[in-house]
């Protein structure tokens, strides 16, 4: 145990802080060249980059150590970051929030910032409907997984609409209000592969298919299904989550599209695979 006075100890602290702040400040001056160096010219090009925000936040995770919460670091970072995204261009978050979805605006927040605006929209309709008319930059929407949700991912398959850029939340789950849910960011960005990826790609069929037999026609491809769900929206489309990075140009697309029962295939976006709470344990030295 050390036999330092709290005086001493407050001191060695108050330098640390001088030291983390002259830093920020620091970051944000570099950070200042950035949207010149990416291309950020219009008011609505977004200044954000999930494949590398994945990679800083992963290689953190490796390089950790206890005592201090990794979730909480995560946390830190999430909020620098968004600051550090709105210095090179300011943008909007819309978010579906309903008494089932109260938790939507809390991953929201945590992804994208305090000091970041956030509208709440009664439907995921409408929170879409702000990012396809330019007046939100992102809208965050809940994972397709709840049975009998209105799928929202249909809007998506459609030429150059926005796409899904990131899963919710990245590093752990926090306290957020009502049920503890996942979401699905989206916005127009390049997007990039990370070595971890997930593909959603929207698959419209001419009749009803099962996922047995879904999956079976994507494997005989060489793709491999995480998740399947179907929705009946004027025709068949099916939405299939994939374990890797599939580019628009695959070849093994066009083996799908050959089929009869498949009329036409969507990727509707990449995200960087999520770090769990029980990964950073075994990611980090304690
Ligand atoms: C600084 C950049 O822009 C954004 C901010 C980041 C940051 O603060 O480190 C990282 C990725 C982007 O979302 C960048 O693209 O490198």
């Amino acid at each position: 145990m050390s036999n330092r006075s709290l005086d001493d100890l407050r001191r060695e602290i108050d330098e640390i802080d001088d030291a983390i702040h002259e830093l920020i400040m620091k970051r944000a001056d570099v950070v200042q060249h950035v949207a010149a160096a990416k291309g950020i010219a219009e008011r609505n090009d977004l200044p954000i980059r999930p494949a590398r925000e994945a990679a800083m936040l992963r290689r953190l995770a490796a390089h950790h150590r206890d005592p201090f919460p990794f979730e909480a670091l995560a946390r830190i970072w999430q909020e620098m970051i968004a600051a550090f995204t709105q210095i090179q261009n300011q943008y909007s978050i819309a978010v579906y929030v309903d008494d089932d979805h109260q938790s939507m605006w809390d991953l929201a927040r945590d992804q994208f910032g305090a000091q970041t605006p956030i509208t709440a929209f009664p439907s995921t309709r409408e929170a879409l409907a702000q990012v396809f008319e330019g007046r939100a930059g992102v809208a965050v929407l809940p994972l397709p997984t709840v049975k009998n949700m209105y799928p929202w991912w249909t809007a998506l398959a459609v030429a150059n609409a926005p796409k899904v850029i990131s899963r919710l939340p990245f590093a752990g789950v926090g306290n957020v209000r009502g049920t503890p849910m996942e979401a699905l960011a989206v916005a127009s960005i390049p997007l990039q592969p990370t070595g971890r990826d997930r593909t959603l790609l929207v698959i419209e069929s001419t009749d009803q298919m099962s996922h047995a037999g879904l999956e079976k026609i994507l494997k005989a491809a060489k793709l491999n299904a995480v998740y399947t769900t179907s929705a009946d929206v004027e025709g068949w489309m099916n939405l299939v989550e994939l374990d890797e990075y599939l580019e628009a140009d695959d070849p093994r697309l066009e083996m799908l599209e050959v089929r009869d029962s498949i009329q036409r295939t969507h990727i509707i976006g990449h995200y960087a695979d999520v770090i769990r709470s029980q990964d950073f344990r075994k990611m980090y030295k304690k």
